[in-house]
């Protein structure tokens, strides 16, 4: 379980509260306005961002006072965060070890990631080599060597069109059924909640609310999320 206990977050004068929690092995949409502090949400969670009040508990250990780095948390930005002068195969590597060589083991975990997401034989190329939906494949495969329990999108796939978008979001599901990650994914767009997640959070009024069933949730949406769905 994943629990934010009384939380409150502070992005510059904006104030979250949290106090939700999240199943295990769930899949779960974070959604609600455009500013109303999903980021700000998943940013706490993965420990670049600090509470003024709360804690934030995976399987009972406070995870409150660790850096993102020894969180049980990957983290997938929308634009990928590749870095441009290196191979996908280096990218997905800096998911196991920020510097340094890599162990023949590790070179085989990168190339098992990168086939894992559809990249066979493509690890020498450079992310300008490649299409936008394939350096979104690297930046999932970095996520996915990582092997954390829980898994934060933040609009990942946003830059896709919509057929390679939904590859990516199937992608997702079977990866995170596998690994049985507990995954928290940011969109915009309430058919990627449904596709993927069963559970969605609404984010809205300066308050994440606990998860309730998506398909509830936006066929009967309250007021704050049916003016911005429009
Ligand atoms: N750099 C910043 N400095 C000050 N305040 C900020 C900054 N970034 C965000 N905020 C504040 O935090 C609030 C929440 O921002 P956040 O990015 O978490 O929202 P969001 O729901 O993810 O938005 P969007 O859907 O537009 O990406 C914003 O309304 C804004 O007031």
């Amino acid at each position: 379980m994943l629990k934010l206990e009384a939380c409150r977050i502070e992005n510059g004068s904006f104030t979250l509260s949290a106090d939700i929690q999240i199943a295990q092995g769930s899949r779960c949409a974070v959604i609600g306005p455009s500013g109303s502090g999903k980021s700000t949400l998943l940013e706490a969670i993965a420990g670049f961002r600090g509470l003024s009040a709360g804690r934030i508990t995976w399987q009972g250990n406070d995870m409150s006072d660790q850096p993102p780095g020894q969180r049980p948390v990957a983290m997938l930005f929308q634009d990928g965060n590749l870095f441009p002068h290196l191979t996908a195969a280096q990218n997905v590597g800096l998911g196991l070890r920020p510097v340094a060589r890599l162990t023949a083991s590790e070179k085989q975990t990168v190339d098992t990631a990168l086939a894992r997401v559809g990249l066979e034989g493509m690890g020498a190329r450079k992310p300008a080599e490649l299409s936008g939906g394939q350096q979104s494949r690297v930046a999932l495969a970095r996520a996915l060597v990582q092997r954390r329990a829980i898994l934060l999108l933040d609009e990942p796939f946003a830059a896709l069109g919509p057929a390679l978008k939904a590859d990516m979001l199937d992608l997702v599901a079977d990866l995170v059924n596998e690994t049985g990650a507990t995954l928290l994914m940011v969109s915009h767009d309430p058919d990627d909640a449904l596709r993927i997640c069963g559970h969605a959070i609404l984010v809205a009024g300066a308050c994440a609310a606990p998860p309730v069933e998506t398909k509830a949730l936006l066929s009967n949406p309250p007021p704050e999320l049916r003016d911005y769905l429009g």
